[in-house]
Parts: C-alpha cells; structure tokens; sequence
C-alpha cells in the first residue's frame, strides 16, 4: 500500500543506543491531530511549542512535524475504513517520540478503543500522568497546592485488554457454561443474557510498571511510592499487583520492613533519603488523595484505578482540561492529553489547550530540550497569572478575560 504519509526531508529521526535517546537538532515528530476537540488543541499545541523552541534556541533547533493518522481524520485519508493505520504505530516505533489528541470509542458498541489499542500494540506499559497544581487555577479543594502526585498507571493489561463477550452471544454463553461446569462457578447470578469481560494481569506486567515507578521516585526524589489496588475483592489481580509490588521493591530495590511491615522503605541510592512503598485500596484512596493529599506522591497502579484515579486528582488542581500524561515503554514514548474528544465543544476553537500543551511539554523534557520545557511552563503560568483564560477556568475565576484555544495559546506565547 503506497504511504500517506509526508516524512519532512529537512528533519532527522531521534535515535536510540544503549537506552539512551539521541536527538538531532531538527528532529522529526510524528503527531496525531485527533477526533473532536483535536482540531481545536493540537495546532494550538504545535504554535506553542514551536515558539518556545524558537525562543530557547533562535533557530539553532526545530521540530519538524510529521502528521500520521488516525481515528476519523485516517478514515477520510485512507480508504474509509481504516482507522488505525499500520503506518501510523510504524512511525512512531521508528521516530520514538510523538504526540497524540484524542481519538473517540464508541460506549456500549461498535470498535474498541484506538487510544488502548495505539497502547497496546505499541506495547507503550506506563501511561504516566503528573498531577500538579498552577498558582491561580481555580480548584474545588482548600488547598490544590498540597497536590503534586505522579500516576504510574499500568496501560497494557486489566479489563482494558477487551477480553470482553456480549450478552447472547455463542462466546459470552460458551465462556459462561466453561466457568459454571469446568471451574465450579457458582455466582453468576443471572446466567442468561449475561456480557462477561476478563481481566488479566501478569506478575511480569506489574513487576514492569512498579520498577518504573520506584526508578522515577529514586530519580526525581521523591518521598514515597503508593500501591493502589482493590486486593481485597479481586485477591489474585489487584491483590496479586500489590503483592508483587512489594516483591519488586524487595528484590530490586533493597526495600526492607517499614516500621514492622506491611509497608516498606528503602534508600534513595542517589541522595541517601527515605523512600516509603506503601498500599492503600483504590476506593479508600479516593477519600485520601481529597482529604490529605500531601501525604502521596508516587503511584503505581493497575489500568482502571488509573483512568478513574487520574480524571479525579485532575478535577483536584483544575480539572482535564490541563492535565498532562505520557505512555512509555523503553523504547517509544507517545505523549498524550488525558481529556478525550469532548464531541459538543469539537471545532468550536473554545476548550483549554492545556493538557496537550503540558503533554508537549513532558515531551519536550524527554528529549533533553529543558529550556523550551520550562519556556513553556513560564508561559502557562503567565497566562493563568494573567486570568487570560478559556470556558473552564474563567466560569470558576473571578475578573478572568475568557479566551479562546487559539487566543489562549497566543498568551502562552506572550508570557514566555
Ligand atoms: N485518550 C483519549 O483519546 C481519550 C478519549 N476519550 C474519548 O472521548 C470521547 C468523549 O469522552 P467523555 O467521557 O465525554 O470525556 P471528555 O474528556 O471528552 O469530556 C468530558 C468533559 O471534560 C471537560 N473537558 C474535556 N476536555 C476539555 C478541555 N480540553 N478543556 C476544557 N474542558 C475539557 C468538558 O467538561 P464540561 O462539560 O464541564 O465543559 C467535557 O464535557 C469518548 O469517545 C471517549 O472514549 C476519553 C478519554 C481519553
Ligand atoms: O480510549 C478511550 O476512549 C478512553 C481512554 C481514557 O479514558 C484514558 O486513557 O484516560
Ligand atoms: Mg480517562
């Protein structure tokens, strides 16, 4: 099949060696606009981030954006019918930094998500969502400050591996009579027009997502590394994650007895500190991360506690319309926002750009270009500071000038 694809002959692709990113000075990213509100967030997303490179290096360094497709935009590029093409994953495996928007999945029916399955088949098994708080976002808590958390959410496993047969069917009835007269299943209440879903989690899939988590709180200093699990209902998948959560720490890391256990605490090899692996159950952390959220920094957790976890701590300092994330493996890292595709607000150029623009700027930090990162957060800052803000902040701000995505993006650039 011939490429749809422009490759920009004037940029380079980042390299890796020995886990070590080489990245050229005209590096070439390949970006999905994405399905509703992406046409308002992602050019926006790339003026900005373009300023501040331009800024931070006069015009000693550029990216060159590449855009690869996906979603609705690939299905009118391609044949109708592809939504996620096979070149789009080969781009971004092989230029290793990219950046997404959101893409729509259907609730109830028709395709699976393309955002897991861009996860999934890329094998991308952290999906990593900093949670912190701008001075000046308006925030239903008393005090957003005390929030500054890190999700490691696990994205490759879980109930999001669409393991999944629908009510009436031949598979969901075969699954259901294998469960009742193989395993001695007796507790499917009502057996008949029943959908049943899988969840599988792996000791190497959690060993994998809790060792990063442990290696970034060593790496950034951070006082302590949470395990949040629902172990207690469902023993061999959540409680076997923070069983081998624990393992990890022990094995890999040094961790001892905390106080007499269950908790852990090991040495921060690189600044002699304490680093506390605790655990703590998922509906019980939704309480805690409300009413004492200084006491987390670190978490580790499974695919669902992750998705619901991180919607709940953005509301906290500003809501998704600004919260960030990443989904990394060792090799390729796809940067994304955590907000979806928002369909009633779609090309009305009216939502907060923010999140795709602090996921560029994690980007950005990932390939070395500290100074056009923190160009950007001067910038977001500023305009916050500013009270030039879009719809979701000004509606909660008092005396805010409401902007637009694209005229909020010209204040970030402003106050670089
Ligand atoms: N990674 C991805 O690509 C994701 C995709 N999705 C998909 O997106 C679609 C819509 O999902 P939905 O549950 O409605 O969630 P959305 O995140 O799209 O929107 C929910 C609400 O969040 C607020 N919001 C979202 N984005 C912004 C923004 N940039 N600026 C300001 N406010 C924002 C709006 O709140 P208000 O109404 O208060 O203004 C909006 O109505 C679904 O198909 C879903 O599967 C969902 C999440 C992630
Ligand atoms: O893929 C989707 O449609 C939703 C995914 C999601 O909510 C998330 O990853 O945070
Ligand atoms: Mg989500």
């Amino acid at each position: 099949m011939s490429s749809n694809i422009t490759i920009p002959q004037d940029g380079q692709a980042i390299t890796l060696e020995d886990g070590k990113l080489t990245v050229p000075n005209f590096p070439i990213i390949p970006f999905i606009e994405g399905d509703g509100i992406g046409v308002d967030v992602t050019p926006v997303m790339i003026d900005v981030v373009n300023a501040a490179v331009t800024k931070a290096y006069n015009n000693e360094r550029a990216i060159r954006w590449m855009e690869v497709y996906a979603g609705e935009k690939a299905t009118q590029v391609y044949d109708g019918e592809t939504w996620l093409p096979e070149e789009t994953l080969a781009m971004f495996e092989q230029y290793k930094v990219g950046i997404k928007g959101p893409l729509t999945t259907p609730v109830g029916t028709g395709m699976r998500s393309l955002n897991v399955a861009i996860r999934q088949l890329l094998d991308l098994y952290v999906c990593l969502r900093p949670v912190q708080w701008f001075t000046g976002v308006p925030s239903p808590v008393k005090q957003p400050q005390e929030v500054d958390m890190v999700i490691f959410r696990e994205n490759s496993e879980d109930i999001y591996a669409g393991i999944e047969y629908q009510a009436g069917t031949a598979e969901a009835d075969k699954l259901i009579s294998f469960l009742q007269q193989e395993m001695g299943v007796q507790s499917i209440r009502f057996d008949q027009d029943c959908g049943i879903g899988i969840k599988p989690v792996s000791k190497e899939g959690s060993y994998r997502l809790v060792r990063q988590a442990i290696q970034y709180a060593i790496d950034n200093d951070r006082e302590s590394v949470t395990l949040v699990h629902k172990g207690n209902i469902m023993k061999y998948t959540e409680g076997a994650f923070k069983q081998w959560g624990y393992e990890v720490a022990k094995q890999e890391f040094g961790a001892k007895l905390f106080n007499g256990g269950p908790w852990l605490s090991l040495t921060n090899p690189k600044t002699g500190k304490e680093i506390i692996i605790k655990d703590v159950i998922a509906d019980a952390m939704l309480q805690q991360i409300l009413l004492r959220p200084a006491e987390f920094s670190v978490i580790a957790t499974l695919n669902l506690n992750g998705d619901y976890l991180s919607d709940a701590l953005a509301a906290q300092v500003g809501g998704i319309g600004i919260a960030p994330g990443a989904n990394l493996n060792d090799k390729v890292a796809v940067f994304e926002a955590t907000h979806g595709t928002a369909p009633k607000y779609a090309g009305q150029n009216k939502v907060n750009p923010g999140s795709v623009i602090l996921s560029a700027e994690m980007m950005l930090r990932h390939m070395g270009w500290l100074e056009a990162a923190d160009l950007l957060i001067k910038g977001m800052s500023g305009a916050i500071a500013a009270k030039t803000v879009t719809y979701d902040f000004e509606r909660l701000m008092d005396d805010a000038t409401l902007v637009t995505s694209s005229e909020f993006g010209e204040a970030i650039i402003n106050h670089m």
